[in-house]
Parts: C-alpha cells; sequence; structure tokens
C-alpha cells in the first residue's frame, strides 16, 4: 500500500485544498499529516510548538509521515517543514511527489497571519516567509517529481496540472 500522490511546499502552497481536489478527481481518500499529527498529540500545531519545542514536533511529523506513507494509498499531504527530515526525504524515494511552489507575495497573502501557522507569526512574516522559502527550496526539489508554481492558477488548474504530468490513473 503507497499513497498515489503525496503532496508538499511551503504553507498557503494549497497542500489542503489541492490535495483535497485530487482525491476526489482520483476516487481515493485524501489525508493530512498536519491532522494527523493533531489527532495523536491531542493539541493543535500551535501548543505543540509552544508546550514541547519545534524539534519534539520534528520527531512527531517525521514518524506521521513515515505512517502515512506506509498506511495511506490515497493522496496525502506534508506538512510545510517536513522535507528538513532527511529520514524523511529518504522514504519519499520512489514515491510519486507533488511539489506546491508559491512566491513569497502570494504566499504570505494566502497564510495571512494565523496563528495557526506557529512559524508565520513573527513580527515580519514576509521575510519569514522568503527565508523559509530559500532554506527550503532545494530539499523540496529532491524529493519532487512534479513542481507546479501556483501563484497564477486556481486550485482546479493545479490540480489539473498534476495529474497530466504525473499520468497517474484514478481507481478502476
Ligand atoms: N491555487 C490557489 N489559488 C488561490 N488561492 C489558493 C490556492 N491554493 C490555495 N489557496 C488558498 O490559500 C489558503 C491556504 O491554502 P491551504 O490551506 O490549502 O494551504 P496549505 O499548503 O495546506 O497550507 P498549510 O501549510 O498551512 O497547511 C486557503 O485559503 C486556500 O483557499
Ligand atoms: O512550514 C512549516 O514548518 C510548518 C507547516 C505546517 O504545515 C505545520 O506542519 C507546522 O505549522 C510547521
Ligand atoms: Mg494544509
Amino acid at each position: 500500500m503507497s499513497p498515489k500522490i503525496v503532496v508538499l511546499g511551503p504553507p498557503g502552497a494549497g497542500k489542503t485544498t489541492v490535495g483535497e481536489l485530487l482525491a476526489s478527481k482520483l476516487g481515493v481518500p485524501f489525508r493530512d499529516v498536519d491532522s494527523d499529527i493533531v489527532e495523536t498529540a491531542g493539541k493543535p500545531i500551535s501548543d505543540i510548538f509552544t508546550q514541547d519545542g519545534e524539534p519534539a514536533f520534528r520527531a512527531m511529523e517525521e514518524e506521521a509521515v513515515a505512517k502515512g506513507l506506509a498506511e495511506h494509498d490515497g493522496v496525502l499531504a506534508l506538512g510545510g517543514g517536513a522535507v528538513l527530515s532527511a529520514t524523511t526525504r529518504d522514504n519519499l524515494k520512489g514515491h510519486t511527489v507533488a511539489f506546491l511552489n508559491v512566491g513569497m507575495a502570494e504566499g504570505v497573502r494566502r497564510t495571512g497571519m494565523s496563528s495557526a501557522r506557529p512559524l508565520l507569526t513573527g513580527v515580519n512574516p514576509r521575510s519569514t516567509f522568503k527565508a523559509l522559502l530559500d532554506a527550503r527550496m532545494p530539499l523540496y526539489r529532491e524529493v519532487a517529481t512534479v513542481e507546479v508554481l501556483t501563484d497564477a492558477l486556481d486550485p482546479e488548474q493545479v490540480a489539473d496540472t498534476i495529474l497530466e504530468f504525473s499520468a497517474i490513473k484514478g481507481v478502476e
């Protein structure tokens, strides 16, 4: 058992929105690793960051991604920072992985200043987002089998582009 498509990218790239669309187009279930972590921890991600710290969150995330890759056979969305783990990058080898890219201006616009995104709540979300993009871009590209720049596309167009380039078939 293995996901048909793994979706990843920075916050606001549209992983949840496009992931759900892809799943419905393919007729398969959608699973979001961020939601799995919240369920396992029994508290929101922002609380995990403030109460347990980012390293504890990353350890939970690594485990949750491995579990999702092993158990789920639909569309699996990863958290924005999941690729920071070398183990996760290794685990992604052989999978169809869609990197949803988004530029700084559009990414900041989409994410707003929600406290649900603990890494983007600092004094300057624009420079934080830019630093995060710069640091992670090579990691997203290392694992991606298809990359879509989403800035000027609606979620439907992003999903169709991924399907077109990945030659993935729905459930027969
Ligand atoms: N291609 C798009 N065009 C315009 N708006 C979009 C697009 N994709 C997503 N959005 C909007 O951007 C916001 C963030 O989308 P979404 O929650 O799917 O991103 P995400 O990558 O899952 O973020 P996170 O990393 O925080 O989970 C939502 O309001 C969504 O409707
Ligand atoms: O970009 C990140 O590092 C994160 C993105 C979210 O999906 C969550 O996984 C968490 O808020 C961390
Ligand atoms: Mg999401």
